[in-house]
């Protein structure tokens, strides 16, 4: 078990939290290309990067143009799979060794991936622990997407869609090898699979450190732009347009139109990797009582803790209304990185809640919200009777 106490800061006051990404991409998508980049932008001075790669011996940080050679770390084997202990031991090391002036106040940490990583468990190691996540403040992911290979890496790898369905940031390499019609079909494709994420070219004179900078908090552990990092706007938008796209598809076959009109709609089906992974939003006009909040993430992230990527929200709750409640969620645990003096924008105060799940239904996600809001459907469940039923104990525990 991790020792919450070995990394504690000398001075008793506690440290502004350390932004902290994770940079990931499939293979010979172009990591280290972008990580170069960012560690000779001189915005981006006193960074640490944690590289992970597969196998004894690494190669990339050969690769890897340092600022200050001790700046690099390296560990063998899978960050997402054998060596997530690794991952924490060696954070709670850096702490302990800036705490103890045994090494530069670096500002931020990045964490490159291998190219297979699955980001889910690295952000969940790092978001949850007790004291990790005081001290660093996890910025999300940016992932690499090459431009060239991008389309069939995605057709044929699940973890290239995970890795582009949860990017906080996507980052298309290699555009300047790849024709712009190839270019323009692999942007669409990833804004269905992830349309709350900013896609940028790295062909571009890119804004670094706003693009390392994804999360909820800014430089100085500050709440950043809350409207930015929840996306639900875009989500919703992607869900409406998905929603025509079927509806006019629907009426196509119903209404026996030309040949030509359902080759086009099938051109814009995604493939079945694709179709596993999917974002939604959910939101309440009315302010949600904090026992229902609870009871509804507890059973969610019990039934289905394992299909659910990632949540954000943002919740107007019943007993505090002005003092809106972020949620922030990988996996089995969803928990509450900050409560806000005040809403973002007072005349928009819906909760809104974001989800990317895999293989899950949003009609079951949102018989249990509707449920627990107290707004009980035809064969959906009621949320007296969840609360009371007997198995819910053992599920949640
Ligand atoms: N032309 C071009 N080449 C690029 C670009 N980005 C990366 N490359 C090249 O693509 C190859 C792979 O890039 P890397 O940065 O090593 O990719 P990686 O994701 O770190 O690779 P792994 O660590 O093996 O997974 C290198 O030869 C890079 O020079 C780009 O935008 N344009």
């Amino acid at each position: 078990m991790t020792d919450q106490n070995s990394a504690q800061p000398a001075a008793g006051r506690r440290p502004e939290p350390l932004p902290l990404t994770v940079l990931t991409g499939f293979l010979g998508s172009g990591k280290t290309t972008l990580l170069n980049r960012i560690l000779t932008d001189p915005a981006m001075s006193d960074t640490v990067v944690i590289v992970n790669e597969f196998g004894e011996i690494g190669l990339d940080h050969m690769l890897v143009e340092t600022v200050d050679e001790g700046m690099i770390l390296l560990s063998a084997g899978c960050l997402c799979c054998s060596v997530r202990g690794d991952l924490i031991h060696t954070l709670e090391d850096l702490l302990r060794k800036r705490d103890n002036d045994r090494i530069m106040p670096f500002k931020r940490v990045i964490i490159e991936t291998t190219g297979l990583a699955d980001p889910a468990p690295i952000l969940h190691a790092v978001l949850y622990h007790p004291y990790l996540s005081m001290r660093f403040a996890v910025q999300g992911l940016v992932t690499v997407v090459d431009a060239m290979a991008g389309a069939a890496t995605l057709d044929t790898h699940e973890e290239a869609v995970r890795q582009a369905a949860m990017a906080d940031r996507l980052v298309l390499s290699k555009t300047d090898l790849s024709d712009s019609g190839a270019v323009a079909a692999l942007t669409a494709r990833l804004r269905q699979l992830n349309p709350g994420a900013a896609i940028l070219d790295a062909g571009d004179a890119l804004d670094l450190e706003s693009m390392v900078m994804s999360g909820l908090f800014d430089t100085q552990g500050k709440i950043g732009d809350v409207a930015t990092w929840l996306s639900a706007e875009a989500i919703a938008e992607a869900e409406d347009a998905a929603h025509r796209r079927q509806h006019e598809h629907d009426h196509g076959h119903g209404h026996g139109h030309g040949h030509d009109e359902h080759h086009d709609h099938h051109h814009h089906d995604v493939n079945r990797h694709d179709a596993s992974i999917r974002a939604f939003c959910l939101t309440s006009d009315a302010p949600v009582p904090q026992r229902s909040l609870d009871l509804f993430l507890d059973l969610l992230r019990a039934s289905h803790g394992a299909k659910l990527l990632r949540v954000k929200g943002i919740v107007c709750i019943a007993e505090d209304p002005d003092h809106p409640v972020v949620l922030h969620g990988v996996q089995h645990v969803v928990h509450v990185p900050a409560i806000l003096d005040a809403w973002p924008d007072d005349a928009d105060r819906r909760t809104r809640l974001v989800f990317i799940v895999k293989d899950l239904d949003r009609a079951e996600v949102e018989a249990l919200w509707q449920a627990f809001l107290g707004q009980p459907g035809i064969d959906r469940p009621d949320a007296q009777a969840l609360a009371d039923n007997p198995l819910r104990v053992a599920w949640g525990g």
